[in-house]
């Protein structure tokens, strides 16, 4: 569903994105990380032809820059949920969908706002930030397009909501043909609903992996103080100290080279980010 081979974005003398080289299959979930000024928002950017790049993107076969227009037909992209029209009722918000998404579902919007505490005849200004958040995702999740792009979707909201938000996003948006592209903060609540990650640090991808495989190739050790030396000449990408022990994430090495240093766990995906990054 998308391609990037070899796509920069240079702002002055300073490298945005260097090099970027990936493939999305459609029924990915694919969790964009970074940390700040890592390049995220340049790669959307790109992503949705509103900054031209060097090298070649190809989305839905569309060259996006080009052909901005045809895509956006086939793609929604929203950044930070909650932010509405605050002056229009819950029902007009509807209709604003409605006139911008050409394949917006009215009916399903509305069996979703059904599903929710959100009067219809109220103004946005009136709902608490929580029933905004459910508006607008009810709203998000009734456009049918095979590409979801979300930039800090849940920004914001509180833990109760962010939940909320992507049980929803499995059950009322996901299926195999679809693909959803998310960027977060919050690494771990993703975790879960993941299949694909890609890492930026500096404008460099320095990981794009399927979840299994970030299983198969990544170990956190729990390293006796007794054996750390012994444990450091595997060269752990990271090491961090807890009482007695200390945890090492390694990379590449198979699970019976590591298990005589200590317990073997899969590390989360937080802690691979700071790993890589
Ligand atoms: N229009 C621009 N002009 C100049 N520099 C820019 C521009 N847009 C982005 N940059 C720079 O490119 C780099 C990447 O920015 P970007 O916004 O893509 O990062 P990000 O990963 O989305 O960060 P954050 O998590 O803080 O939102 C930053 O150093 C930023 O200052």
């Amino acid at each position: 569903m998308i391609t990037f081979k070899n796509v920069s974005k240079a702002y002055k003398n300073h490298h945005a994105l260097s090099d970027i080289n990936f493939a999305v299959q459609p029924g990915s979930i694919v969790g964009l990380f970074g940390p700040n000024g890592a390049g995220k928002t340049t790669l959307i950017n790109a992503l949705l032809g509103m900054i031209k790049v060097e090298g070649d993107i190809e989305v839905l076969g569309l060259e996006p820059f080009s052909q901005r227009h045809k895509l956006m037909e086939s793609v929604a992209y929203i950044a930070d949920v909650a932010t509405l029209p605050r002056w229009i009722t819950a029902e007009k918000v509807v209709e604003l969908f409605e006139g911008v998404y050409p394949k917006f579902n009215r009916e399903k919007a509305l069996r979703l706002i059904a599903t929710t505490s959100v009067p219809l005849n109220k103004a946005v200004k009136h709902l608490s930030k929580g029933m905004i958040a459910q508006l607008h995702l009810s709203c998000i999740l009734a456009i049918e397009v095979p590409l979801l792009v979300l930039d800090e979707p849940t920004l914001g909201l509180d833990i109760l909501y962010r939940k909320q938000f992507y049980d929803m996003l499995i059950t009322e948006f996901y299926d195999d043909d679809r693909c959803i592209i998310v960027t977060s903060h919050q690494i771990d609540e993703l975790e879960q609903i993941l299949n694909n990650v890609v890492i930026l640090s500096q404008g460099k991808m320095v990981l794009h992996e399927t979840m299994d495989n970030i299983a198969e190739k990544y170990v956190a050790v729990k390293v006796d103080d007794s054996n750390l030396e012994a444990a450091r000449k595997l060269n752990p990408l990271t090491e961090s100290k807890g009482l007695g022990r200390t945890t090492c994430i390694y990379h590449g090495h198979s699970h019976e080279t590591l298990a005589p240093y200590g317990p073997l766990s899969i590390p989360s995906l937080s802690d691979i980010f700071v790993a890589t990054v």
